[in-house]
């Protein structure tokens, strides 16, 4: 991936919806299309990672806990938000769904999928909430050393909006090593892909939850996408992730 041509000069100020808006949403489009993921630079700035990153222990904002190893998850644990979002989590999932949602659709058209998605997120979860999927996904992790998560796809029920977003709320080299994002893409009948994402403290990663359409000489197939993150070296890593679907 090539993320420069997307980075921008942001300053402390700028709102989560201007970052949002200032992206070039074409070449993001593009980069989803060729590898299933890509980076948006300083979507937040640093006191707004060290202000989230400091949420997690505060359990009032926090619908569930998992302890990833009870679970067979991997190490390290995460928290799922409760309504009302905090800022920026509901202002960043409401903002950048109908940049995506066009793409969606493009994606289920060419893998032949029903499915279509309309322009706006308060739309798109009142149709979770008729399928009885009313709980939010957006989450909090924490990671210490040792910790992990296994390769994984965050699908909840009957209704999944194809791109999800995570937000590196830590410096890699100064508050943690090792703990890489990681993606793989699984081909039908052919060896594995692998794709790790280079993020510096306030990038996102926009990358496939399950599937994506790859363009062959014979057609257009179909992918199996999954991510997780490396076992970290030292540290603690903290990441806020944005699932667009809400769950039963
Ligand atoms: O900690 C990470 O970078 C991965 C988080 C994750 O699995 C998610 O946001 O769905
Ligand atoms: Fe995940």
């Amino acid at each position: 991936m090539n993320g420069s041509a997307l980075r921008l000069p942001v300053s402390a100020g700028t709102s989560a919806e201007a970052r949002v808006a200032g992206y070039d949403w074409q070449a993001i489009a593009g980069e989803l299309d060729g590898f299933g993921c890509t980076i948006l630079p300083a979507l937040l700035s640093a006191d707004q990672c060290r202000a989230l990153a400091a949420l997690y222990p505060d359990e009032g904002h926090f619908r569930s806990r998992v302890v990833m190893a009870r679970h067979g998850f991997g190490r390290g644990e995460y928290r799922y938000f409760s309504y009302p979002l905090p800022d920026p989590v509901e202002a960043l999932r409401t903002a950048i769904y109908p940049h995506l949602a066009g793409l969606a659709d493009r994606w289920n058209a060419r893998m032949g999928i029903d499915q279509r998605y309309p322009a706006d997120h308060a739309a798109y979860l009142a149709r979770c909430r008729e399928a009885g999927q009313v709980r939010p996904t957006p989450l909090l992790l924490r990671y210490g050393s040792g910790d992990h998560n296994c390769l994984h796809q965050d699908i909840y029920g009957e209704l999944v909006f194809p791109i999800q977003i995570a937000v590196l709320l830590s410096e890699p080299g100064e508050d943690f090593t090792g703990g890489e994002f990681v993606l793989t893409e699984q081909r039908p009948r052919m060896q594995s892909r692998v794709e790790v994402v280079p993020l510096r403290r306030g990038d996102a990663v926009a990358f496939a939850v399950h599937h994506r359409p790859v363009q062959g000489t014979r057609g257009t197939y179909r992918v199996t996408m999954r991510h997780g993150v490396s076992r970290l070296r030292s540290g603690e890593r903290h990441t806020l992730g944005i699932i667009f679907h809400d769950a039963p």
